[in-house]
């Protein structure tokens, strides 16, 4: 039996996430955990969560909650994850973090803490679009240089990052099989006279608004003939389902830094 705890356990992923524990043979959910001084501390999580009272309260003590679990699954944001990361590596305990707007420095950190303990380190947790990096990678190789790459990404009005994890790892996808720092190439604003455009730029744009759960379309456009690439998410329980099965999979792993295409046995 797996020893699963929830970090943002009262946030919208980590309602999901504590139902999608709920309902998978093998694991037990353990601790809640939500930032101090949040006002559910202390509130029984199932409550929160919509799946009938657990006997679990919702804690701010990370280090306690961390010692009497298998695995941390963390949906919070970047400076908050890198921390857990950093408590979870030293009890020696797994962790599965979700969250996204991490910048290259913060991701460079997460590297060197994932020496200490297994990490699956994910933007997206969807078997739907994980599959899509597999593809774009291929997809991309063989179009070469002479489709010009535009991706869109629609999210809700609550987002907090721009552009999303999803899209800047389809991007650095793309960048990288044709040869390209997606970091030099990509273009996240035009304006005014912006001049012809180039044929190495990626173009990211992002929409926000309403309800949308996630949805991204990498376009490849040529001359006379175009390509889409769509990933729609409908709710959010195939994120939290992904989380669970990372959660699952990487316990037994060794210390380092994984992603879902570890995960999956996608690479
Ligand atoms: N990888 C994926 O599949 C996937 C899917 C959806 C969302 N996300 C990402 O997950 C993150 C969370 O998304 P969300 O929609 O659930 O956001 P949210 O704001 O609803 O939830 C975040 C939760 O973290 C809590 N939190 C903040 N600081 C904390 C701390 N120090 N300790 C404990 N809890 C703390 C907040 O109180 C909140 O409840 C975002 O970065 C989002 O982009 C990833
Ligand atoms: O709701 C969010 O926030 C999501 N964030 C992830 C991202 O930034 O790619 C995954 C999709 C939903």
């Amino acid at each position: 039996m797996i020893n699963i705890a929830v970090c943002g356990a009262a946030g919208r992923m980590g309602q999901r996430i504590i139902n999608s524990i709920v309902e998978t043979e093998g694991v037990r959910f353990s601790g809640a955990l939500e930032r101090p001084g949040h006002p559910l501390v202390g509130q029984d999580v199932g409550l929160i969560a919509g799946c009938g009272e657990l006997g679990v309260a919702v804690s701010d003590d990370l280090n306690g909650v961390i010692a009497a679990c298998d695995v941390l699954i963390d949906f919070t944001a970047p400076k908050v994850s890198l921390k857990n990361l950093e408590a979870c590596g030293l009890q020696k305990k797994a962790i599965v973090i979700g969250s996204t707007g991490f910048t290259p420095e913060e991701r460079a950190l997460a590297a060197e803490l994932a020496k200490t303990t297994p990490v699956v380190l994910a933007p997206n947790m969807s078997v739907g679009v994980n599959v899509c990096f597999k593809i774009l990678k291929d997809i991309a190789a063989t179009l070469g240089d002479d489709f010009d790459v535009e991706i869109v990404e629609a999210h809700h009005r609550l987002k907090k990052d721009a552009p999303s994890g999803t899209a800047v790892r389809m991007g650095e996808v793309v960048a990288e099989a044709l040869g390209r720092d997606y970091n030099k190439v990509a273009n996240f604003h035009r304006e005014g006279i912006t001049g012809e455009r180039t044929k190495e730029e990626i173009g990211m744009q992002t929409i926000r608004g309403g309800d949308i759960i996630g949805e991204h379309t990498v376009y490849f456009i040529g001359m006379g003939e175009r390509i889409e690439l769509s990933h729609r998410a409908m709710t959010r329980d195939m994120f939290s389902r992904g989380s669970v099965r990372a959660a699952k999979w990487v316990v037994s792993q060794k210390p380092g830094l994984y992603d879902m295409q570890d995960v999956l046995g996608l690479r």
